[in-house]
Parts: structure tokens; sequence; C-alpha cells
């Protein structure tokens, strides 16, 4: 029984060394944390849901939003943000940012507009707790290896959108890339906007390799640019004019991507607490 309470103990100690000596231990230990701290969250955040709305509702978005806001404290990151007026807009509209990692989410909680949720791939409700919570915050899931079956989701999204004076937010990317440059767009964002007859709002990321590095193993603390851009309308269009505007929107967010990311490379001090 002694050496049971001894264990805690142990850790207590070895951890803090670890942490100073060894920079793969703390990449290991933050994202292992991060991944824990959110399904314990998850866990808290269920029931409050479940109390103040009785099941799945996109007002429970608010509550997930205060309950994730202090998480970036815990892992040393801080959120400059700019263009905030742009998400003064009335009314339902899509919010379309770039994707490096479940991290976004940090983000995304910082700037989320209320009556926004998310598309998220359909796997993701299998992420225990924080998959039932995503769940009863109105996240639209979706299957991206049948493309129909996601286009058939997002055309009834568009009419909820509408229906219910709700905003959508969607990574265009359609999955998670740090290669220093956005991927591609995928067109499903750019349908749902115009569907719903509805404007975007593109939302840039910096990019994370000043302090995220999945490959050499570095999880540091730091700063994340947040660039709001100004709305894009899209009322008068039609699916013509989809490959166009997903083209500007690209076009866009890589100019300011490469800039705000620029601007932090070239400002790599010290970080501000
Ligand atoms: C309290 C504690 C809480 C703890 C937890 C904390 C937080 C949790 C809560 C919230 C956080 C949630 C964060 C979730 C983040 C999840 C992020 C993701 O999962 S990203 C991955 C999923 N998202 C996407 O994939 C969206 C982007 N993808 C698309 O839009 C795709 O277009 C697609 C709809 C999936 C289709 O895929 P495909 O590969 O086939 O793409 P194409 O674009 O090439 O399209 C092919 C073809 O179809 C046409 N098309 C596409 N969409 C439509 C449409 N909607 N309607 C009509 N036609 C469509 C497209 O134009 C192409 O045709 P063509 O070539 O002729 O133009
Ligand atoms: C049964 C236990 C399963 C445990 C799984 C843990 C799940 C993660 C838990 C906490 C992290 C909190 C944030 C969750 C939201 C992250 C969403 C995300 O980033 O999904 C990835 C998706 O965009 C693209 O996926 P791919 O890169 O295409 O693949």
């Amino acid at each position: 029984m002694d050496v049971l309470w001894m264990i805690p103990l142990l850790l207590l100690m070895i951890i803090p060394l670890l942490m100073c000596t060894s920079s793969t231990f703390v990449f290991y230990f933050k994202k292992f944390f991060y991944v824990a701290w959110m399904m314990v969250l998850a866990l808290i955040g269920i029931p409050l849901c479940i109390l103040k709305s009785g099941g799945r509702d996109i007002e429970n978005m608010r509550i997930i939003r205060f309950m994730v806001r202090h998480v970036k404290y815990l892992l040393g990151l801080r959120f400059e943000v700019s263009g905030w007026e742009h998400l003064q807009t009335e009314g339902p509209y899509v919010v379309i940012s770039n994707h490096q990692s479940s991290l976004d989410v940090l983000g995304l909680m910082e700037i989320l507009p209320d009556r926004c949720t998310t598309i998220a791939k359909k796997e993701l409700i299998y992420a225990g707790t924080v998959g039932l919570i995503c769940w009863l915050g109105g996240i639209v899931f979706i299957n991206r290896k049948k493309t129909s079956d996601a286009k058939s989701v997002m055309a009834d999204a568009a009419k909820t959108m509408l229906d219910d004076q709700i905003r959508l937010w969607v990574f265009p990317e359609g999955t998670r890339n740090q290669n220093g440059d956005l991927l591609p767009f995928k067109k499903g964002a750019f349908h749902l906007a115009v569907q719903a007859q509805v404007p975007i709002i593109p939302v840039v990321f910096s990019s994370y390799s000043n302090f995220y590095l999945r490959k050499e193993k570095q999880f540091k603390s730091g700063i994340i640019r947040l660039k709001i851009l100004p709305k894009i309308e899209t009322k008068g269009m039609t699916s013509d004019d989809v490959a166009s505007l997903s083209d500007k929107s690209f076009d866009l967010m890589r100019a300011a991507f490469l800039d705000i990311s620029d601007s932090i490379t070239r400002s790599n001090g010290p970080v501000r607490h």
C-alpha cells in the first residue's frame, strides 16, 4: 500500500523533470493532455447540454465554446484575432477556414459566432465523450467517402440554415494539412453557400509551424494569428459560379495565410502572455 502511494509522488517529480529536459516528452505529454482534457471537459459538458436544451441543439455550442476557451492557456497558446468586424453580419452565413490540426478547435472556439456549428467527418461521432458532445452541439456529420451522401446532407443543411437561422463552419480543404500551404479546396462549402444564397466569411489560421511540428515532435508555446476576412456575397449565384467562387476564396485565403504566417516567422520572438 505504501509503495502504491509513492507512484503519484514519483510522477509528480519525474514529469516536471522530463518537461524541462526533453522536447519529445513535452510533445507527447501536451498531446495526451489535450485529448484527455477535452474528453473530461466533454464528460462534464454532456449533462450540462442535456439539462439546458434537452438534447441535440445548436445552442449547446455556447456551453462548449465557454468550456473550451481556457484550454489555450494550458497548452501555452495565445490568439491574436483581427477582422472581428467581419463577423458582425446578421443572419446565416458559411464560415470557411484552413485546417492544420485538431488544435484548430481552440481557434474555432475563440471566435465562434452564436448559432454556429460545424461540418465534420462522420468518424468524429465515435470519439467517445467528444463525439457525443459534438452531436449535442448540432454538428453536421458527413461521409467523405460517399460524395452523394455528403452532398445530400449538405443540401439539407442549406435548408436548415435558412429555416433555423444558423451558421455553418466548413473546412474546405477537407482534411488536416500542415504542408506550409493550403490544399486545393473541395467544393461542398461553396455549393452550400450558393444553395442557401448566404455570404461566405473566410477565416485564416496562421501556420502552426513555429510552435507545433508533428514530424520533429515539437510542441512549444506560441501565438496563432486568426484573420477574419470580409464576407463574400453569393446572392444571385448558381452552381455555375461555384468553381470561380472557390478559386476566389482560395486566392484570398492563401494570400492572407502567407502574409500572417510570414510575419509570425519574422517576429519569432518570445511568447507574450
Ligand atoms: C466541452 C468540451 C468539448 C470538447 C470537445 C471540443 C470541441 C468539439 C466541438 C466542436 C468542434 C468541432 C470541430 C470539428 C472539426 C472537424 C473537421 C473535419 O472533420 S474536416 C473533414 C470534414 N469536412 C469536409 O470534408 C468539408 C469539406 N469537403 C467538401 O466540402 C467536399 O466537397 C464533400 C462534400 C465532402 C465531397 O467530397 P469530394 O471529395 O467528392 O469533393 P469535391 O469537392 O471534389 O466534389 C465532387 C463533385 O461534387 C460536387 N459537389 C460537392 N459538394 C456538393 C454539394 N453540396 N452540392 C452539389 N454538388 C456538390 C463538386 O462540385 C464536384 O463536382 P464537379 O467536379 O463537377 O464540380
Ligand atoms: C473512444 C475514444 C476515442 C478517442 C478519440 C479522441 C478524439 C479526440 C479528442 C479530443 C480532441 C479535441 C478536439 C476534437 C475535434 C477534432 C476534430 C478534428 O480535427 O478532426 C479531424 C478532421 O478534421 C480531419 O481528419 P483527417 O485529418 O482527414 O483524418
